[in-house]
């Protein structure tokens, strides 16, 4: 890419580099989507340029515009306070009066339910005149890359005759599988399966076996129309038409499907350009918050801890958040678990958190969620399966208990358990994705 060749350029004579790179960056509003963007922009500050041949002067060898909007600034803001000066944030105003949408609510965490994801992704699209008109002012862009939720972006980086890259959050082990499970028609075509939970072979890896289940319904429904399937087919259309795609993982991880992909005609290249976790600076040892002064309580009484968190999007009832938290106190394990819900409340149970207290800990508050993993006594992850949370518990070597509630995160689990074997799945009663896990299930795989 533009980055490794003006590097090879200053290191190989030395003399000082042509002016900097600017690079247009604009995540999708979702915590999931954004980190990732925004440790992008990380890697690509770390590349140096020459400035100036007779004191080896350095500075990035590129300059970054983030576009978001207002809500999403801070998060932006405070994630990069240390790359001011190479970085400048441009807020675009968000859409009000979207129906079922509440006003200020401009981040999938945030919304009232998952099922409103369709409208929330629709209203970015009024972000579009604002988008070009500023992209009209700023000096020349070298590329563009913007999620592949954001659809409509490519059209505004073809008007400036911008390369735009597509970033998507999946890996390339689901993506294949998407791509395979669509190719041979395995579930839209009628009569191919007999019910959502009957295991299939895919025919370009032999060795897997699927279930309807594992893949969202919007791509395996034989009746292939709705909005939601017109907003996905904007973004694949988008994504296809685009320069490449920026994928958050790394080869030697799933070089297999890696290779798939590389394969598959009239799909733009995919750059894997992580593991993009490893990037995050380490924290100051000064300033550590209270979970982390108990993790290192917890090392010095050599006490190994599970650190528990379904990232940012999960929507989990009552009684299944109840089952979970008895299913931790019966397993006696020493717990972290990181959660926006007031769990005593909804599981209507007043004192759970002081009958845990020797050795489960709940937080409400938003953490660093590799630092944790990172920490010594965290010694196992119950997790979603979000892409994210999966690699940043592979890069740090913690195993897995894979519990996936949405999206890609069934095949994430797939990749994590039968392929990495860095996991154990955690089972649903009936075998389905929505299915429920008892507290017995809960508390036997955490032993
Ligand atoms: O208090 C918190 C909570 C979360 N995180 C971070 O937030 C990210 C969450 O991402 P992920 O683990 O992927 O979960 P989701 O937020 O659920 O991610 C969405 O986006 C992912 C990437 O596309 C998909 O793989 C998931 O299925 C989709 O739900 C991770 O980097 C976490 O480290 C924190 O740092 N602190």
């Amino acid at each position: 890419m533009y980055c490794e060749n003006n590097v090879k350029k200053t290191h190989t004579n030395m003399s000082v580099s042509p002016s900097p790179h600017h690079v247009v960056l604009f995540p999708y509003m979702s915590k999931g989507h954004t980190i990732p963007l925004l440790q992008f922009a990380r890697l690509l500050l770390r590349h140096r340029r020459v400035i100036s041949s007779s004191n080896d002067g350095e500075e990035p060898s590129m300059s970054i515009t983030i576009f978001t909007t207002p809500q999403n600034k801070p998060f932006i803001s405070n994630f990069l306070s240390d790359f001011t000066s190479s970085i400048k944030i441009i807020s675009l105003p968000f859409p009000e009066n979207i129906a079922g949408i509440p006003p200020g609510v401009e981040s999938t965490d945030k919304l009232p339910s998952m099922s409103l994801y369709v409208p929330f992704t629709r209203a970015t699209k009024s972000l579009q005149p604002l988008f070009e008109e500023t992209l009209k002012n700023l000096p020349q862009v070298t590329f563009m890359v913007s999620d592949g939720f954001l659809w409509w972006t490519l059209d505004s980086a073809a008007k400036f005759q911008i390369p735009r890259l597509a970033f998507f959050g999946m890996n390339s082990y689901s993506s294949a599988l998407y791509n395979s499970v669509s190719v041979h028609q395995l579930f839209t075509k009628p009569g191919n399966i007999k019910s959502d939970t009957e295991p299939v072979t895919v025919p370009d890896f032999p060795w897997i076996r699927v279930k309807k289940c594992d893949f969202v319904p919007v791509c395996t429904e034989p009746d292939q129309s709705g909005p939601e399937f017109d907003l996905l087919m904007d973004q694949l259309m988008s994504t296809e038409k685009s320069r490449g795609v920026i994928v958050n993982s790394y080869y030697e991880l799933e070089s297999t499907f890696v290779d798939y992909r590389l394969g598959v005609r009239g799909e733009p290249k995919p750059w894997c350009v992580g593991p993009l976790c490893l990037v995050n600076p380490p924290k100051p040892e000064s300033d550590k918050p209270s979970w982390i002064e108990w993790l290192d309580r917890k090392r010095e009484e050599r006490c190994p801890v599970l650190y528990v968190a379904f990232g940012t999007q999960a929507e989990i009832s009552n009684e299944q958040l109840k089952e979970i938290a008895l299913g931790l106190e019966d397993s006696k394990a020493n717990f972290l678990w990181v959660t926006r819900m007031d769990v005593e409340e909804m599981i209507g149970e007043v004192g759970f958190e002081k009958r845990v207290r020797e050795h489960g800990m709940i937080v409400r508050d938003w953490v660093d969620q590799w630092e944790i993993l990172s920490h010594e006594s965290v010694k196992g992850f119950l997790s979603h399966c979000g892409w994210n949370s999966a690699q940043e518990s592979i890069c740090a070597g913690i195993p897995m208990l894979a519990w996936p509630m949405m999206a890609e995160q069934p095949l994430n689990a797939k990749l994590v358990v039968e392929e990495l074997k860095v996991g154990v799945r955690i089972e649903t009663e009936d075998g389905t994705l929505e299915g429920f896990v008892s507290r017995e299930e809960v508390s036997q795989k955490v032993l």
